[in-house]
């Protein structure tokens, strides 16, 4: 069973996935840390982001361990960074499998990035498409930041999310777009508690009879 969450930059797919997956008891993965660890790689290493093959080379040799517990994937440069390599297409090809390797787990996957309905499990049972306006996902990005003890401000985040919302829609290879058969959620006046349940409701009206513990 695969549950499959695509959706713009700070739109809430991970805090959404993180709490679907505990609550069936499913692996979770957050598609847009692999990318961030591709432009990781390059940076470290000084090499351009326009570097294409360093690119897809980083993405064939990435170690894909302990993605979750690195704070250095974190926080909007990388993830400026992450959408540049992302548009490559060999570097998609190169972390295609181990995602659908991913989404194979029995008793069930949430993968959550901009691709996972469209691309990567075509197939998934359930697929969200979760959305809310760039403000409103600018302050909650803003909120987390300062959560953090991070220096931000609201207006470049907007500028951020505006451009990389820009940048995954338009690119030529898997752009960020809802599946024909995704179930769209606008969250923009929902918090993550409402989000939950409004997404668990659209779950269990798809698939009834195999999802639940
Ligand atoms: N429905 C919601 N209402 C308010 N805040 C939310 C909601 N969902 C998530 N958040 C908060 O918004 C921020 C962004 O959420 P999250 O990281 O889950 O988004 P994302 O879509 O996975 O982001 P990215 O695309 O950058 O990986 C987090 O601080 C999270 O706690
Ligand atoms: N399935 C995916 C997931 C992510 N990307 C690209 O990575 C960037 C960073 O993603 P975050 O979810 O961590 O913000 C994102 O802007 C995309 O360009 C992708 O292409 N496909």
């Amino acid at each position: 069973m695969i549950i499959a969450i695509d959706g713009p930059a700070a739109s809430g797919k991970g805090t959404l996935g993180k709490r679907l997956a505990e609550h069936f008891g499913f692996a979770h993965l957050d598609t847009g840390l692999l990318y961030r660890a591709v432009a990781r790689v390059l940076m470290e290493r000084s090499i351009p982001l326009t570097d294409r093959d360093a690119a897809a080379q980083a993405a064939q040799n990435l170690d894909v361990s302990h993605l979750e517990d690195d704070s250095r994937l974190r926080g909007a440069a990388m993830g400026e960074a992450a959408s540049v390599v992302s548009a490559y297409q060999p570097v998609r090809d190169a972390l295609l499998a181990f995602q659908r390797q991913f989404g194979a787990q029995e008793p069930g996957a949430v993968l959550d990035g901009r691709d996972i309905g469209t691309v990567v499990c075509p197939d998934a049972e359930v697929k969200l498409f979760i959305t809310a306006a760039p403000e409103e996902r600018a302050r909650r990005r803003h909120r987390e930041l300062l959560s953090r003890g991070e220096q931000a401000e609201y207006e470049t985040i907007l500028l951020d999310i505006r451009r990389r919302d820009e940048r995954d829609m338009s690119r030529s290879t898997a752009p960020l777009k809802p599946a024909a058969d995704a179930m769209t959620l606008d969250t923009t006046h929902l918090d993550a508690d409402g989000t939950f349940r409004a997404a668990l409701d659209l779950v269990e009206r798809k698939r009834p009879a195999k999802v639940g513990r």
